[in-house]
């Protein structure tokens, strides 16, 4: 008898499952099809598969995944997650064309998992659209430009930081030792006194956790990538998409910043120092004084200092983490390094960003650092507010657009055919100034381009100039030289190595 049910049971089950996946993949297709039929959707280099898309077609090396996939369809191409349209845009004039020319109807950004895991959905500078994003953006730059007006307070606190930086290096005494954390710690540190106003101690329980957060965030964001298309993910026995430490990671971080947040409010009578949370309240009560429509609130606040935190710590860091990689790998470039800081600075003078000009080959050599380590290869997601025609191609309204930043700072048809290796010399002139092009576009370029570039090119500028003047980096075993191959989540990390801090005072 229970045999029978169970036959009776499993039939049943098996007819239904049968006709659940038939019918979904009906549906995939009568969609496919219209959506097609009305819109001239670009090319699919993979057949998608119903309920499941091109899933199954990614692999783990993306860069070079995307790379054959625009051979093979040209820089647009549309790839499927679920039954969910994403068009992967490459090629510098396309990029262009569809993020500054079209920039008015492809800035907005779709939800995503890590944002919504918080409760803070669409809000924020980096993941909000329309009026709030344009609002938050204005006045983040307005209040970065403020820090970098007069005196430069912006260049002053990294400097402070860096000098910190350099001297826990030194403390190292030339031991191997991977430098990862140690600049994470220092580069989010620049963000914290650009926010509340102070540096951390590098050992201070809080500091340490939110860059540990963060780092562990950045390592696991791969995962939390299907889960924005097949939410159910989240929900599964065990953590194989990394969605609950994700979420642990991104709630520490927030509840950190929230109680810094407050400490920061009852203070607020003081507004010597300088710091983002009191300008952008000061904008904010400017605003609703006015009898303005504003969308600066406390949310916004909390959100928005998460995403600077977020955004400014991993590449920053990660191109600096880079950058001493290539070097080892090159060291005749260390030399050069050298010989120009020796016969500009000496030892003596601690580089300021007064000396940027006089440094022109440590330019070049950040400029190919940024352009071969591509920390953001696919830049942030983008969305349609419309319906978009770029070539014969029609996007529709509401498609999640990939701006592959990657597929231009690797083409050969811009850099030449060495474009994979590192070679500074192609950033400079004749004239030994730094060459300015156009195709250089690490952060990105229209209306989301990064808010935090003259920033971060400070902060690459202080930091790497003065740790090439303070050391000789060296590999501790020059036969066996660390690997290149990035780990790629929203950023493109490298893979852990160590190196030796050879003081140059001491030599
Ligand atoms: C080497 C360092 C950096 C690189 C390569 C970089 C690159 C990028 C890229 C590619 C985007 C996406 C742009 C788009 O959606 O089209 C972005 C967005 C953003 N970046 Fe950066 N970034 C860097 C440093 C920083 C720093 C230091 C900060 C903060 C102080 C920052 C804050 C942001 C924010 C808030 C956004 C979101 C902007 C928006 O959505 O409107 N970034 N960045």
């Amino acid at each position: 008898m229970l045999s029978d049910i169970m036959e009776l049971l499993d039939f049943n089950t098996t007819l239904l499952a049968s006709v659940s996946i038939l019918l979904g993949c009906c549906y995939f297709f009568a969609l496919h099809q219209n959506k097609r039929a009305r819109h001239n959707l670009p090319p699919c280099p993979a057949r998608p598969w119903p309920l499941v898309g091109n899933i199954f077609n990614m692999e783990e090396d993306i860069r070079t995944l995307f790379k054959t996939w625009h051979k093979q369809c040209g820089d647009i191409f549309s790839i499927y997650f679920g039954s969910t349209l994403v068009v992967v845009v490459g090629g510098f004039s396309s990029i262009k064309e569809m993020f500054v020319q079209k920039g008015a109807v492809t800035s907005d950004r779709p939800g995503i998992f890590l944002n919504e895991c918080i409760g803070m959905g669409d809000i924020g500078i980096a993941f909000s659209s329309g009026p709030l994003s344009k609002e938050l953006r204005s006045t983040t730059l307005q209040i970065l430009k403020e820090f970098g007006m007069g005196k430069n307070a912006l260049a002053e606190r990294i400097r402070e930081e860096v000098n910190c930086y350099v001297n826990k290096l030194a403390d190292l005494q030339g031991e191997p030792t991977d430098i990862q954390h140690f600049t994470h710690v220092s580069v989010s540190n620049v963000i914290c006194s650009i926010i509340i106003g102070r540096q951390f101690s590098h050992e201070d329980p809080r500091h340490q956790n939110t860059t540990e957060s963060l780092m562990n965030f950045a390592k696991n964001a791969k995962g939390a990538a299907a889960i924005n298309f097949f939410p159910f993910l989240q929900h599964l026995p065990g953590d194989y998409f990394k969605a609950k430490v994700i979420k642990k990671s991104m709630g520490n971080v927030k509840d950190t910043l929230v109680k810094i947040i407050s400490e920061i409010k009852d203070q607020e009578s003081d507004d010597s120092v300088g710091n983002y949370i009191f300008s952008y309240r000061r904008k904010q009560n400017e605003k609703m004084k006015a009898g303005k429509r504003t969308f600066l609130d406390d949310a916004n606040l909390v959100k928005t200092i998460i995403d600077l935190f977020g955004a400014g710590t991993e590449t920053v860091a990660s191109t600096i983490v880079w950058c001493v990689l290539y070097i080892l790998c090159n060291p005749g470039v260390q030399t050069k390094i050298h010989e120009e800081l020796d016969h500009e600075l000496g030892q003596e003078k601690l580089p300021t960003m007064a000396d940027q000009e006089r440094l022109p080959y440590l330019g070049a050599v950040i400029k190919e650092t940024q352009r071969l380590a591509s920390v953001v290869p696919f830049s942030l997601t983008h969305q349609t507010r419309e319906d978009v025609t770029i070539g014969n191609y029609v996007i529709p309204k509401g498609t999640s657009v990939i701006p592959d930043l990657d597929s231009v700072l690797h083409d050969p048809k811009i850099w030449g055919d060495d474009a994979e290796k590192f070679n500074p010399e192609r950033f400079l002139c004749d004239d030994g100034s730094v060459l300015q092009k156009e195709e250089f576009i690490p952060f990105s370029i229209g209306g989301r381009i990064c808010v935090g570039e003259a920033m971060a090119k400070m902060e690459l500028f202080l930091f790497l100039s003065s740790m090439f003047q303070r050391f000789e980096f060296v590999s501790p075993d020059p036969s066996n030289l660390p690997s290149l191959k990035p780990d790629i989540g929203i950023t493109a990390v490298p893979s852990p190595y160590k190196l030796s801090c050879i003081d140059r005072l001491k030599k």
